[in-house]
């Protein structure tokens, strides 16, 4: 399992293991030896020249003790302070350390060369703007011929948002101290990370967000029951489609039918039949509006393929008022609230339609994604699915994970409502709406990452998308994570 933390969590993690006894000092040894151990997977240390950029804060520590071990084991390797000593009590005294052991360290960079130039200078308590001093070094560092790691968070990048300073350094690898930083999935702040490491100090992992995995174990890969019939794995509805978007409909029933429905209705209207039982001959068709309260629907999807019009708002209206799952997508979302609610709830918005349901502007969303998605499924009671690239998946309790799975061959109209099926057939046999969810979105951007192995994303169509949802759910299933 991978965590998420916020800067302010870091620090409260450090205090508490303080109270503990586990002192700063410690910790940032731990940190140190085990990014000495990364760096030595990562280069061939003897045929490299090192240099250590290393701040003021505890993240110049970090650097500190790096650099002792580079020294200790022989490697070319020269620390620099280009912004003044360290200020932290446990960074001043490795600093001691390293000079009681007859180590020596440099202050001004702009004439030091190296082949690995490592960003010590700033990480989980960085606050931008960046200092003019830093910006300089940072453009510096940007244009110097050697290889780029970061410690923890590239210097310029916010901790907790997409946010970055213009002159933000653009790691080739960083190595993230204890658990990931929500930027490494907020972008602009994502792209500057490089290729990603982590690195274990030693702490137990107490964060509520997580990176998704799928268990081998889950009832979303295992399919089994014990004289099963097609009652046993659940009765979709799926509201969907119109005369003018009957594919939509079409692509979110593909995705069910083929994740594992038992039965599925597709309530739509009458033009539309031809062309989604033309895909899905499995399907029932209602053409009724809405759902009556005691209906014997497992679990509910709407909204794919119609218009946010006053008739879908009745009918999510009417879906709220009963009590099996309900997932609305698309033409279901609006500016609501949800807390008079009497079933789950989860909204698949992508960044537009969550800018909608807010009344936010979508840049800003975009760059605090998951605080975002957070606070609004707390606040609503919901799960909030906000697509996009690491999908958010925000849980009303507070906790959360990040998708990893998928790429832009998904990048097209009509991905979403396979999601949707998908999503819609999963809910429907699962103890777990938070397993259902997170399965559903691995699974999707999974089958996308399959086909992507030895094909081109550009040629990945959102209709081919449904025939790799075996081969996803074989290769989790023995996999597992
Ligand atoms: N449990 C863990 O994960 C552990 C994590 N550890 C490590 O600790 C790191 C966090 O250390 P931290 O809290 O000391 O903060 P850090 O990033 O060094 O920055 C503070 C310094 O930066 C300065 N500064 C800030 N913004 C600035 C700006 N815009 N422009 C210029 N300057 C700016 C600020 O200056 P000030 O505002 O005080 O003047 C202060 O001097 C974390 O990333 C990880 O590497 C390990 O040691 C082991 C345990
Ligand atoms: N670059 C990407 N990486 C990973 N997933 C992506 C990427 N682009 C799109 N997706 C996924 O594709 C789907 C697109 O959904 P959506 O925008 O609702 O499309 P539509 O409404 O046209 O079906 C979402 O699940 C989204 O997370």
């Amino acid at each position: 399992m991978l965590y998420i933390y916020k800067g302010e969590e870091i620090k409260k993690i450090d205090r508490q293991a303080e109270s503990l006894g586990m002192d700063s000092f410690t910790l940032m040894e731990a940190a140190g030896s085990g990014l000495f151990r990364q760096l030595t997977d990562d280069f061939e240390t003897s045929k490299q020249c090192f240099l250590i950029l290393a701040g003021k804060g505890n993240n110049g520590g970090d650097g500190i003790v790096l650099a002792r071990y580079l020294k200790t084991a022989g490697a070319s390797c020269t620390l620099c302070f280009p912004a003044g000593l360290p200020k932290t009590e446990p960074a001043r005294r490795h600093l001691d350390y390293y000079e009681a052991l007859g180590y020596s360290y440099e202050t001004e960079p702009f004439n030091l060369t190296a082949t690995v130039m490592i960003d010590a200078l700033l990480g989980a308590g960085t606050s931008l703007p960046l200092s003019t001093e830093m910006k300089n070094l940072c453009v510096w560092l940007n244009s110097q011929k050697a290889e780029r790691v970061s410690i923890d968070v590239p210097t310029g990048a916010s901790t907790d948002t997409g946010n970055c300073d213009s002159s933000v350094i653009h790691a080739h690898k960083t190595y993230i101290v204890h658990g990931y930083k929500p930027s490494r999935f907020l972008y602009p702040a994502a792209s500057c990370y490089g290729e990603p490491s982590l690195i274990e100090i030693g702490l137990p992992q107490t964060a509520r967000w997580t990176i998704s995995t799928v268990s081998a174990t889950s009832p979303s890969v295992q399919f089994k029951g014990s004289n099963a019939h097609k009652g046993t794995f659940g009765h979709g509805l799926l509201i969907a489609g119109t005369k003018s978007m009957p594919g939509s409909a079409a692509l979110a029933a593909l995705g069910c039918v083929s994740s594992g429905a038992g039965k599925l209705t597709v309530q739509t209207a009458e033009e539309a039949v031809s062309v989604i039982a033309s895909h899905v001959p499995e399907a029932m068709y209602d053409f009724h509006t809405g759902v009556e309260d005691a209906h014997s629907f497992s679990a509910i999807a709407a909204g794919c393929g119609r218009p946010a019009d006053d008739a879908m708002e009745d009918i999510v209206q009417q879906l709220l008022q009963q009590e099996k799952p309900v997932i609305l997508d698309a033409g279901a979302l609006a500016p609501r609230s949800y807390k008079a609610a009497k079933c789950s709830v989860i909204v698949t918005p992508h960044p537009g339609e969550f800018a909608r349901m807010t009344g936010k502007q979508t840049k800003d969303i975009q760059l605090n994604r998951i605080q975002e998605a957070s606070q609004y499924a707390v606040e609503q009671g919901v799960t909030v699915v906000l697509k996009g690239e690491y999908t958010v998946i925000a849980f009303s309790d507070g906790s959360g994970v990040v998708n990893t799975t998928g790429n832009e061959g998904l990048s097209k109209g009509g991905s979403g409502d396979t999601l949707t099926g998908i999503l819609l057939a999963l809910l429907m046999r699962h103890s777990s709406l938070e397993e259902a969810v997170k399965d559903a979105v691995y699974l999707h951007g999974l089958c996308a990452d399959i086909w992507k192995r030895n094909r081109p994303a550009q040629a990945l169509r959102p209709f081919n998308l449904h025939d790799w949802i075996p081969a996803a759910i074989s290769e989790q299933k023995e996999r597992g994570d």
